[in-house]
């Protein structure tokens, strides 16, 4: 796959293609719906497919001082582009300016960057003041629109980034994993921690610390697998303060079952899978021991109920 960053005053010269267009956090399963289309397209077209998607996050020009949270941060979002098996990533600098150009502007944009034909949700709204719509692209007449409507989950509300966010920082892992279509994760290193695992608990639990900026999952244990390499391993994470010994940062942290190996340093994603119980301040070492003993056995219940096998990845939807 390709990449463009691209600034929309100096546009390179682009080979013809056939594009999606949107923001995509997530990629879930009603971005998956666009991307499915574009490279069916783009087959039939004999052309190139593309994608192009914006990058800061709109919201981040609002609020220069903050920094944003996403599901899938810019990196990840072009590893699954990538895996997806587009050909052409289009970043497109999202500033002030952009912002600014009006829809003509914007159908302009698109003229010179050779999109011969656009794939985008009905719902899809761009340029200055949010001015263009499905219906001012579909008045243009020199690209072909192909517009989709949007996925909705049990026919009551669609399903978007935003939703699957709030589920997420609800803990609703399963709602979330359901839009998604695959297992929520976070990317990072293993770094080390306080050692009182291994030392005190006699369960040593591997301390994440996140390559960017995801969505962090409820304060709470989850059910999940950790990846490493190409292997998935079933694991119980815990995210939050460990009040039991009165943490003053979170912590993402996994007991991986029936492992033991030397994680310090490693590349690693957390997956999750369902929420197990709210995070705990115990009156003793002895009863967390007793409650993680049991969590284990809670999570070994939960991961049995679906083989890692039947966790669609995104190249399988597709
Ligand atoms: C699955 C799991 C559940 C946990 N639950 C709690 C909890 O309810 N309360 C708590 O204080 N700490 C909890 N912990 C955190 C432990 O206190 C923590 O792993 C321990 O302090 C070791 O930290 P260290 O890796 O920094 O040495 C949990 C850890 C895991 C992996
Ligand atoms: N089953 C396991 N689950 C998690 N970590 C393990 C496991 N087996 C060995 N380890 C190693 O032990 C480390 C965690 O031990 P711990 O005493 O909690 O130290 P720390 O506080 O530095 O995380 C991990 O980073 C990893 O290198």
């Amino acid at each position: 796959m390709q990449i463009y960053s691209i600034e929309f005053t100096k546009i390179p010269d682009l080979p013809k293609t056939v594009c999606c267009i949107g923001f995509f956090d997530g990629l879930h399963k009603g971005h998956q719906l666009l991307l499915k289309t574009t490279l069916e397209e783009a087959r039939k077209k004999h052309l190139p497919s593309g994608a192009i998607l914006f990058d800061p996050d709109p919201w981040t020009l609002f609020h220069p001082d903050e920094e944003m949270d996403h599901l899938t941060p810019i990196e990840k979002r072009e590893a699954m582009f990538q895996e997806a098996g587009i050909d052409i990533l289009y970043i497109m600098h999202f500033t002030k300016e952009f912002a600014a150009l009006t829809y003509e502007d914007f159908h302009e944009l698109l003229f010179d960057m050779h999109v011969q034909a656009l794939v985008c949700g009905t719902d899809f709204h761009y340029a200055s003041h949010n001015s263009g719509s499905i219906h001012t692209l579909k008045a243009q007449e020199r690209i072909e629109i192909i517009a989709i409507d949007p996925l909705m989950e049990d026919q009551i509300e669609k399903i978007s980034s935003s939703k699957i966010e709030k589920e997420i920082e609800a803990g609703r892992i399963e709602e979330a994993n359901a839009s998604l279509g695959y297992m929520y994760s976070i990317d990072g290193t293993i770094r080390h921690g306080f050692q009182r695992g291994s030392k005190i608990l006699n369960i040593p639990t591997a301390n994440l610390e996140p390559d960017s900026l995801f969505t962090l999952p409820a304060i709470g244990v989850y059910a999940g697998y950790m990846k490493l390499k190409n292997s998935y391993y079933p694991a119980m994470i815990n995210i939050g303060f460990n009040p039991t010994f009165g943490n003053t940062h979170k912590s993402i942290e996994a007991h991986v079952l029936d492992f033991d190996q030397d994680l310090y340093g490693k590349k690693v994603s957390f997956l999750f899978v369902q929420k197990i119980r709210p995070e705990h301040k115990f009156d003793s070492i002895e009863a967390l021991k007793t409650q993680l003993k049991q969590d284990i056995e809670t999570t070994r219940q939960i991961l049995a109920k679906k083989s890692i096998q039947d966790w669609s990845s995104v190249i399988n939807l597709l």
